[in-house]
C-alpha cells in the first residue's frame, strides 16, 4: 500500500485521518493553502505544489476536502491532481456495511456507520458521509455528496454534482439530476431536476 498525503486540514480531512489510521495506512502529511488553522495533528508539508515533489507512482491522495454546494474546490483538487497522474485510494471506515459487488471507483469515501445494499454502483470523488444508507441498485454518480444520516431507498439515481443534505430520504426509483441540491431533512417523492435547489417534506423546488 503506497503512503498516503491528505489534500485538506479541515473537518472533513480530520474524519478522513481518522479513517486512515483505522486501516492502518501510513500518511505522510497534508497540505493546505495557508499554514493556518493546523486542525489537524500531523505534518503540514506545504500548499498543493508541494505534493508535485512527490513521483505520482510513489503516493496516492486521499482527498479531505469537504463538498460545499457553494463552491468546485473539492471537485478541482481532485481533476487537478488526476490531470497531473495522481491517483487518489479510495477510504471504506471498518464500520461502514458494504454488500458484496457494491462498485467503488477511484476516491470515494465511505464513512463511519454507513451502509451500501448489494447492486450500488458509486463514480469517483463520491462521499457517502456518517450513517448515509444506501438501499440496494442505487447509481451514484461522481463528486456527490450524501451528507450524514441520508437515506436513499432501492433504485434511486444521483447524478454528478449532487448534494444530499443531511437526513433527507429519496424514495424508491427516483433519479436527482446533477448539480441539485435537497435540503437537509427533505423527503423527495419526486424527480428533482438539474441545477435546482428543493427542500421540505415533501421536497419542494424553491428559486436558487
Ligand atoms: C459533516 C457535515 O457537516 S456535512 C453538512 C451537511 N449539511 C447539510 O446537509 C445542510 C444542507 N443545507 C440545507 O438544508 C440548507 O438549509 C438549504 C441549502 C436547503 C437552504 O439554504 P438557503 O437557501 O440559504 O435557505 P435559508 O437558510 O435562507 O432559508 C430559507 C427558508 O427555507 C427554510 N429552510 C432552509 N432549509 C430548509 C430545510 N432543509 N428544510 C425545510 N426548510 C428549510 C428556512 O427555515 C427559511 O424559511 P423562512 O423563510 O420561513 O424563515
Amino acid at each position: 500500500m503506497l503512503p498516503v498525503i491528505l489534500i485538506g486540514g479541515g473537518g472533513h480531512a480530520k474524519v478522513c485521518m481518522d479513517v486512515l489510521s483505522l486501516l492502518n495506512i501510513q500518511v505522510l502529511g497534508y497540505v493546505t493553502p495557508d499554514a493556518a488553522p493546523p486542525s489537524l495533528p500531523f505534518v503540514r508539508i506545504g500548499d498543493d505544489e508541494a505534493v508535485l515533489h512527490y513521483p505520482a507512482s510513489s503516493i496516492a491522495l486521499v482527498n479531505g476536502i469537504g463538498f460545499h454546494p457553494e463552491h468546485e474546490r473539492r471537485k478541482k483538487a481532485y481533476s487537478t491532481f488526476k490531470d497531473k497522474g495522481y491517483s487518489f485510494l479510495s477510504i471504506v471506515h471498518p464500520s461502514a456495511v458494504v454488500a458484496e459487488g457494491v462498485h467503488l471507483s477511484e476516491g470515494v469515501q465511505i464513512m463511519a456507520g454507513a451502509i451500501l445494499q448489494p447492486g450500488t454502483h458509486i463514480e469517483e470523488n463520491t462521499i457517502v458521509n456518517t450513517r448515509a444508507s444506501v438501499d440496494h441498485d442505487c447509481r451514484i454518480g461522481p463528486h456527490v455528496h450524501l451528507a450524514p444520516g441520508s437515506l436513499l431507498c432501492g433504485g434511486v439515481t444521483v447524478q454528478q454534482d449532487a448534494y444530499i443534505g443531511a437526513g433527507a430520504t429519496i424514495i424508491q426509483g427516483i433519479r436527482i439530476h446533477e448539480k441539485s441540491l435537497i435540503g437537509a431533512g427533505s423527503v423527495v417523492v419526486r424527480e428533482v431536476r438539474p441545477h435546482t435547489k428543493v427542500y421540505g417534506v415533501p421536497a419542494r423546488e424553491v428559486t436558487k
